[in-house]
């Protein structure tokens, strides 16, 4: 009895169709919309607004080795707009308004920029899916056989073609592998929960579609029956799709319920530009079928409908709706509603932290999306927010205390012709724009290395370089005033302007210039002979021929020698470095430490 009541509760799950541009989405939509217009029984594939409803007896329909499994899943709800930007702009309760996925692939082309995003978005909202492996019908040599499940037109295909299609199949599984999925062709997956399915199919010539609408119901039984076991019962939970005058009509609202049920009557809360507005369901429309749109109103009145569904819904105080809102049916504590409501529409769920980074979005979904990444990838985030590039966005990031995080993130959204200016006039602040998640943060993290490497640069530059010369004999070219002398480097790599000393300490002068093949040079290399200018000494007072000097280092500059640029030192830098830290050291033991 239990389960009884179990199965009449589940509600249809709502899948979202994502992918790279071309390779196919609109194409499988078509084909499962079309698959409907034969028939108009109980049963038949119905036109929503803004979805379509496959029910499990099409579906059956289509599948004959699904006839005998029983199914407590009703059927299958896709949102006509495909793509990740409507998957990540149609939220419920603060996550994707999509229970599950298909995510397309072009069998010929591969993984492409944005399956990559499709993929990291759906991990970021850890959406279930499936891999639709498409356009089989154009792997050359191919022979159709129409609306086949998918192996028995594989048995169909010539040896070429099979190994063909294995390769390419392992490829995309590797692909996955390398982000974190792990993977298998649908019949030959055992568990949906652990391994993704990839099913090969063709929206051109139907060939598969059966076994992706099957695959796509084991998913959602044996995965989600928790979560999709909602009280259709309660009121109505919906989200806006879209605000549209109609004609007749006024402001209308076309929802997708999620949730619930939703009268003709029932009193309705909804997120508009004026804060949270209270209305009442005055009609509830639905597209009429096909054949009778000639003829009559282009909508069907309904008293009724049960999540998930899609909905026109027509009451009054519409026009400032916005897309995007939740819809909810007003059943008891209304000021709870009320708040549930401007907590949705502006919850992210994310994690600031103040050493971090501004980023903006179109939508708080992609705005959720790309945090994920950017935590995945140990990046923190200062300031998120939905909307344009402000001035106060470029000022914020200002204030940022660490210089590779002084930057903006703009997904999707374009600059406002203020923040723009500041960016062009100050050429300081770095705004990096795209429209694909993963393309965006690969741009900043190679902006990050450059400049991490120009900042190491700058500061090894500064860093006094340790070197050991002789002062050769035969070689004074001046006495004093700036003593000129020939020296050779033995160790290390000397620089200008430095204090020479000798190994017990004596100061010699300050290195002023160095000559080498009578050309000013800025270094000298180990084991070249140059001379030069050191101002303060005079040769047979602080030094003489045959003496060895040493670059004077001071102690933060051994510090830094010694903890981060050691590696980056030759074994004769090394060398001298050892050889000046240990006198230094007798006299001080802790000298630079
Ligand atoms: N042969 C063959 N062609 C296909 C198939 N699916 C899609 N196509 C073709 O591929 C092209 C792109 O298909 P669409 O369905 O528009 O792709 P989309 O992903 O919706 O494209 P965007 O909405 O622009 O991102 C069209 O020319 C389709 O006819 C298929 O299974 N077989």
């Amino acid at each position: 009895m239990a389960k009884s009541a179990k199965i009449a509760k589940i509600r249809t799950p709502i899948v979202c169709v994502l992918g790279h541009v071309d390779h196919g989405k609109t194409s499988l939509l078509d084909r499962i919309r079309g698959s409907s217009v034969v028939s108009s029984e109980a049963g038949a594939i119905t036109q929503h607004i803004g979805a379509t409803l496959v029910p499990i007896e099409a579906i059956r329909a289509m599948s004959t080795s699904m006839q005998k499994i029983p199914v407590t899943v009703p059927g299958l709800l896709f949102i006509d707009t495909p793509g990740h930007h409507a998957f990540t702009t149609l939220r419920a309760r603060g996550g994707a308004l999509a229970d599950m996925a298909i995510v397309v692939v072009d069998i010929n082309e591969g993984f492409q920029p944005q399956t990559i995003e499709a993929l990291q978005i759906l991990r970021g909202c850890k959406t279930p899916f499936v891999v639709a492996l498409t356009k089989i019908d154009r792997v050359h040599g191919w022979r159709v056989v129409e609306n086949a499940p998918f192996l028995t037109t594989f048995a169909q295909q010539n040896e070429r073609i099979q190994e063909f299609m294995e390769t390419r199949h392992y490829e995309i599984v590797g692909k996955l592998s390398d982000l974190g999925f792990n993977c298998e062709r649908f019949d030959r997956v055992q568990d949906f929960a652990r391994n993704i399915a990839i099913v090969p199919i063709s929206a051109h010539t139907g060939e598969g579609i059966a076994d992706l609408l099957m695959v796509m119901i084991g998913l959602a039984q044996r995965y989600m029956e928790q979560s999709l076991a909602m009280s259709v019962d309660g009121p109505g939970c919906g989200t806006v799709l879209e605000v549209k005058e109609e004609r007749g009509l006024g402001p209308t609202l076309d929802v997708i319920l999620y949730d619930g049920t939703l009268s003709v009557g029932d009193e309705i809360m909804l997120a508009s530009e004026d804060g949270v507005i209270t209305t009442k369901v005055r009609s509830l429309l639905k597209p009429r079928p096909m054949k009778e749109i000639l003829t009559e109103e282009r909508f069907e009145r309904v008293k009724s409908v049960v999540a998930a569904s899609g909905v026109k819904v027509a009451a009054p105080n519409l026009d400032r709706v916005i897309a995007g809102s939740p819809l909810r049916g007003v059943r008891g504590d209304r000021e709870a509603v009320a708040t549930q409501i401007r907590q949705e529409m502006e919850e992210i769920h994310v994690k600031l932290v103040e050493d971090g980074l501004v980023i903006k979005a179109d939508t708080i979904g992609a705005l959720e999306a790309l945090c994920q990444e950017l935590e995945n990838k140990e990046i923190g985030v200062m300031r998120a927010a939905v909307g344009p590039v402000s001035r106060h966005d470029l000022i914020t990031a200002e204030t940022i205390k660490n210089p590779l995080y002084k930057v903006v993130l703009a997904f999707n959204t374009p600059l406002l012709p203020d923040a723009a200016d500041i960016v062009k006039e100050t050429k300081q602040m770095k705004v990096f724009s795209g429209r694909v998640i993963y393309q965006l943060i690969d741009a900043y993290l190679l902006w990050r290395d450059q400049q991490k490497r120009a900042m190491e640069q700058q500061k090894f530059e500064n860093i006094i370089i340790p070197a050991k010369i002789r002062i050769m004999p035969n070689c004074v070219f001046h006495q004093s005033n700036p003593a000129v002398v020939g020296v050779q480097v033995m160790e290390g790599k000397l620089r200008t302007d430095v204090n020479l000393v000798h190994l017990d300490g004596r100061k010699v002068g300050h290195l002023k210039t160095i000559e080498l093949s009578l050309e000013n040079v800025h270094e000298a290399e180990e084991g070249s002979e140059v001379s030069i200018a050191i101002e303060g000494a005079t040769i047979g007072r602080q030094a003489d021929v045959g003496d060895i000097l040493f670059v004077d280092l001071p102690e933060r500059h051994v510090k830094v020698l010694e903890k981060e640029m050691l590696s980056h030192l030759t074994a004769g830098t090394q060398a001298v470095l050892e050889e000046f830290t240990s006198m230094k050291r007798k006299v001080e033991p802790f000298w630079g430490k």
